[in-house]
């Protein structure tokens, strides 16, 4: 049978309308439900910042947080595409969801597929008993405990860092300070993560920090169009087989991973490291309930590179932004570490830096205007009734909240551009409820790595500021402002400081 032109254009039409029909039916979702919403568009819901040029979906729900608030919603329904997603404002709701009722949130909605991509599956995307399992083994791996014993690797990796800085200040040069910090803590992941001592100082195309950026910093078509199918229909997406990464970039980390492996154990090495906790573990054999295999070894290892090193260095460059910004607090924060390393013998150790506690408010109060992490998500995994009240999210909503809405919202502080750390001082922190400030997530899912992180900023940033001063450069563009087209925070300007030595 021959189909004419009309047959066509009848069947096009047809579809079209039919999809439109689909969109329509959606876009009721939450009328019917109750809910209070913001009105969507056809097709993109309310996901319209993937209409702006460059831009993936990162900043959304922080336009989403502000307008529901702005209606005085604390929570509200929206949709992405055509599916609905929940967004949740309210303190107490988000503790309920994150922490009190996690058997309902145990989920990210993050594509994890692991038939085609074992790589791709690691403990941020597997899903409830696989995901139990594996944060059960590796929760051992970030104890204090562990932490000190990587701690003096970390101090080592920013010797290269300071001595950088140092000819950039000795040739008066302005420092792309965000560059520089992603040097550093790629160094630091690539030494603990892989057991690799790589220099990025002298070496900066070595290709950790190669692929490092590749991840993070390149654009891509086809994720954007792997996002929309898996946000219309995730299912089919799932089924897709498509893989999380490219193939010579997994070829890449299986191959560092194996001949590390190989090389440890043909020479009897260990090294205080991840990567050495993980042999250790896959060397207790399969019968073992710490048992991991080969892949989940280099997922992990992977995800702690990926997952490490951005945030950290991201944690960094905002906190010494706003330091420079403000002479005061920056002079305030030298003075603790000063006073504090004195009493250990001008040494930084893991004690030491447990002391430092303005330095701690510092950092908190970095984060609350700059959460690495701008977006928290999980996903309903069975029908949950929100407390006091007849709405029932139902199991595969998604549910978001907006660390960045949180943060910057003058409800909890006020003028809340300012950099003030003193919100950060006990007495402070004891007035707000505590899911406001949320940077590493909270409940049984939040940040696995939350002291490394830690450790690793405030080692990064004592080094700079008991070495050097810093001024804004005049080449930066001032103020900085959040770039919403990455899923890790970004300013729009690249920050140059200047770094004059003490
Ligand atoms: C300052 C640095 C860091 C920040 C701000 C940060 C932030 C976060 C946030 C917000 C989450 C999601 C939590 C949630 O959904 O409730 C997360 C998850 C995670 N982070 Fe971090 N992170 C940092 C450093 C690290 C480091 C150094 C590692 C590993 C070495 C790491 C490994 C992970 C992993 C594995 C997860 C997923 C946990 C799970 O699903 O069980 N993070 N992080």
């Amino acid at each position: 049978m021959e189909l004419s032109v009309l047959d066509v254009l009848l069947f096009i039409v047809a579809t079209i309308i039919t999809i439109w029909f689909y969109f329509q039916n959606s876009y009721r979702y939450w009328d019917k439900r109750q809910v209070p919403y913001l009105k969507p568009v056809f097709p993109y819901g309310n996901s319209t910042t993937l209409l702006q040029k460059d831009s993936l979906p990162a900043g959304e729900v922080y336009n989403w947080y502000n307008e529901l608030k702005n209606k005085g919603h604390q929570f509200g329904g929206v949709w992405s595409f055509s599916r609905p997603v929940f967004v949740v404002l309210d303190p107490e709701y988000i503790k309920d969801i994150l922490t009190k009722d996690f058997h309902h949130f145990v989920n990210r909605e993050i594509y994890c597929n692991e038939k085609h991509d074992p790589l791709g599956t690691n403990l941020f995307n597997i899903e409830e008993q696989s995901w139990k399992l594996l944060r059960q083994k590796l929760t051992p791996t970030f104890t204090s405990g562990k932490m000190k014993m990587m701690f003096k690797s970390i101090v080592d990796c920013s010797d290269n860092m300071i001595k950088f800085l140092e000819k950039k200040s000795d040739a008066d040069e302005d420092i792309d300070i965000r560059e520089v910090l992603a040097s550093f803590t790629s160094d630091v992941i690539g030494n603990v993560a892989f057991g690799v001592e790589s220099n990025s100082f002298d070496d900066s195309k070595n290709d950790i920090r190669k692929y490092g950026k590749e991840i993070f910093e390149t654009f891509d078509l086809l994720l954007l169009l792997r996002i929309a199918a898996q946000r219309i229909c995730p299912n089919i997406s799932k089924k897709l087989g498509i893989k999380s990464m490219p193939d010579r970039m997994i070829e890449f980390f299986s191959n560092l991973v194996k001949t590390t492996m190989e090389y440890r154990t043909k020479n009897n090495i260990t090294r205080p490291d991840f990567l050495q906790l993980l042999i250790d573990m896959h060397q207790e054999g399969e019968t073992s309930e710490k048992y991991v295999n080969f892949d989940q070894i280099v997922a992990n290892t992977l995800l702690f590179f990926i997952a490490g090193f951005d945030t950290s260095s991201t944690t960094m460059t905002f906190t010494l932004y706003e330091l420079a910004r403000c002479p005061d607090i920056q002079e305030k924060t030298r003075q603790e570490i000063q006073k504090v390393l004195s009493k250990h013998e001008n040494k930084l150790t893991y004690e030491a830096l447990q002391e430092m506690t303005y330095l701690q408010q510092v950092v908190d109060e970095a984060m609350r205007i700059w959460p690495p992490l701008i977006t928290l998500g999980r996903i309903c995994t069975r029908d949950y009734r929100l407390r006091d009240s007849d709405i029932v999210i139902e199991k595969g909503t998604p549910v978001v909240i907006s660390t960045l809405g949180l943060g910057r919202d003058p409800r909890y502080y006020a003028d809340p551009e300012k950099f003030d750390p003193e919100r950060f001082s006990s007495e402070e922190k004891n007035k707000r409820h505590p899911y406001i400030h949320i940077p590493f997530g909270e409940g049984p899912r939040n940040c696995i790595g939350l002291r490394f992180g830690l450790m690793q900023s405030k080692i990064g940033i004592i080094r700079i500021l008991t070495n050097f001063r810093i001024h804004i450069s005049t080449k930066t563009k001032m103020p900085l402002t959040v770039d919403p087209s990455i899923f890790l925070l970004k300013s729009n300007e690249t920050l140059y400081l200047k770094a004059e030595k003490m």
